[in-house]
């Protein structure tokens, strides 16, 4: 297995070498058993030099598919002007979708290119397919997805049902509620792509013909979508908005690097950077780049990029990123890097239960006491769930007219506690939400509150403001160590049904979700004692 996986790295490497002038690496693959796959450095390496260089043309996305790809073109996105008012983030039906004609966005259409190359009669090759071996082969059992995506159908595939109703029982004992939430946040997203894919599977040529929905399956669907979902990395393809759904790429090699938001052992961000050949055309191109400065440094999920200062001695004036025409470049960081130390970047500014929902695991404080949790950079509990209950007890009018008016302080949604800045504190929005919550029906203060005028209701309202703050929180902990408990009885008695021991992975995965309990509780725990102790003045 292992030597499956070097063999399918060092095929990696060679495709890179031979195909993709500017390559350079100075990483290696880590693959141990029991430590998650990741890169180091392949030498003692000095700030500034070069980790890696990654060329545009190896880069998987609708520029670098178009030439080279069987799904047809009319199908890929397009590129327009942007800034459209007619884009939106609203998925659309599929009467619309049949009157716009059919358009897949970037996610989409790497979806179907990675689920392609799994067709049983081999008909679509890629030109990436020595990177397309080396992504991971399956996400069951460990991505949270997997957990709530029923197997039934790949029954022939033999997919293991007791081991999914384990994980299935797992999702409903281990998670808490805000976790669930964004985990059925990322199913709503797959069952829209899922429907849209089999949409263009049954009804466009040529799969039709050849009726490729019987041989790419939900499961090879769910499989490509993860890989894209939890490898790509943002970058300006002059793609129309939504951004975060057109403008990203998988990237050969980056996408090997795992996560972290501990500065002292994070390289600088990736820089995006001119591919050496566009330079010449560049500067001779009378034409409007689309890689204004707003372009390059567009944060959006699920991995943040940063152009940086540009490097290969270009002038200012010259700084021009072409879509298509990016190559990404990690240098070392200030304090160099060992050989065979861990080479990681920051995916992005995530809390514990989106890193988990979103990619399938959680960060963990490496002193995983209280001051561990209590410095994490981006440490938070989400307490959405326990407020959408005091919501949902407001009547109808007050709910419509206090969400607009957090919507015009743009306080709706957002009910969290945050460690940083220190001390543990609520959330701006939490705030405003329980002083609206607990503010009389059509209370004269909504106007100016709804004009950011005022912010502090009264004394009274602050009181009750703060108690139910205390509850929630009280609330938060009795559910998470209730949770916790559940979670090391598991361990303690594996599944007496079938009496087989936990697997390692098992064990890991509970181990994670009994760290999420530790952090909520730890954070919750915190912030009581502040109100307790009299701290009310939360701006
Ligand atoms: C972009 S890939 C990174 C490379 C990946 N480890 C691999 O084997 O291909 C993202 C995935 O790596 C894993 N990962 C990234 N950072 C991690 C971390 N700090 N701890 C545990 N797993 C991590 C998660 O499974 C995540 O979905």
């Amino acid at each position: 297995m292992i030597d499956k996986e070097i063999e399918e790295w060092n095929n990696v490497l060679k495709w890179l070498e031979e195909k993709h002038p500017g390559f350079e690496s100075n990483l290696s693959l880590r693959d141990l058993p029991g430590l998650e796959r990741g890169m180091t450095a392949s030498k003692d390496l000095k700030k500034g030099e070069t980790l890696l260089h990654i060329p545009s043309t190896c880069m998987l996305n609708p520029l670098t598919l178009l030439p080279n790809s069987l799904i047809p073109s009319h199908l890929f996105p397009q590129s327009v002007s942007r800034n459209n008012p007619n884009d939106s983030t609203t998925p659309i039906s599929k009467k619309a979708r049949m009157e716009k004609g059919r358009k897949l966005d970037t996610t989409q259409l790497l979806t179907l290119h990675l689920a392609l190359t799994k067709d049983s009669k081999n008909r679509y090759k890629s030109n990436w397919k020595e990177y397309i071996e080396s992504l991971p082969k399956t996400f069951r059992p460990w991505h949270p997805l997997t957990w709530v995506v029923s197997p039934i159908l790949t029954q022939k595939e033999n997919v293991p049902q007791v081991e999914w109703k384990w994980f299935n029982h797992l999702y409903d004992i281990g998670l808490s509620q805000a976790a669930k939430l964004k985990v059925q946040d990322v199913k709503k997203r797959f069952d829209e792509e899922y429907e849209i894919l089999v949409e263009v599977l049954t009804e466009e040529e040529p799969f039709k013909s050849q009726n490729l929905v019987e041989s790419i399956d939900k499961e090879v669907i769910l499989w490509a979508w993860l890989n894209v979902n939890t490898r790509s990395i943002s970058i300006p393809l002059g793609l129309p908005s939504p951004s975060e759904r057109n403008n990203h790429t998988l990237v050969p090699i980056m996408d090997f690097i795992n996560h972290s938001s501990n500065e002292k052992i994070v390289t600088p961000r990736v820089k995006q950077v001119p591919t050496a050949s566009s330079r010449i055309r560049k500067l001779s191109m009378s034409t409007k780049s689309n890689g204004s400065k707003s372009d390059i440094a567009l944060p959006s999920p699920p991995l943040t990029t940063n152009n940086g200062n540009t490097t290969m001695g270009l002038r200012k004036a010259d700084q021009h990123l072409l879509p298509n025409k990016i190559d990404f470049k990690l240098v070392c960081q200030d304090n160099g890097l060992k050989k065979d130390e861990e080479v990681f970047f920051e995916y992005g500014g995530h809390s514990s239960s989106t890193l988990f929902a979103e990619y399938g695991f959680c960060e963990i404080p490496v002193v995983p006491e209280e001051d561990g949790w209590l410095n994490m950079k981006y440490g938070e509990v989400d307490l959405t769930h326990y407020v959408s209950e005091l919501w949902e007890n407001q009547n109808e009018e007050d709910k419509e007219e206090k969400k607009q008016v957090l919507e015009d302080i743009g306080c709706w949604g957002g009910n969290t506690i945050h460690c940083q800045p220190s001390p543990v504190h609520p959330s701006h929005s939490l705030l405003m939400t329980l002083r609206l919550i607990h503010l009389p029906s059509n209370s004269p203060k909504l106007t100016n509150i709804s004009r950011g005028l005022v912010t502090y209701v009264s004394p009274a309202n602050e009181n009750s403001t703060m108690m139910t703050l205390e509850s929630i929180l009280k609330k938060v902990i009795k559910d998470s160590q209730k949770r916790h408990k559940s979670l090391k009885k598991l361990v303690k008695y594996p599944e007496p049904e079938n009496g087989k021991i936990l697997t390692s992975q098992q064990i890991g995965i509970i181990k994670m979700l009994c760290s999420m309990c530790d952090e909520e509780q730890i954070l919750s725990q915190s912030l009581l004692e502040r109100i307790e102790s009299g701290v009310v003045d939360f701006p």
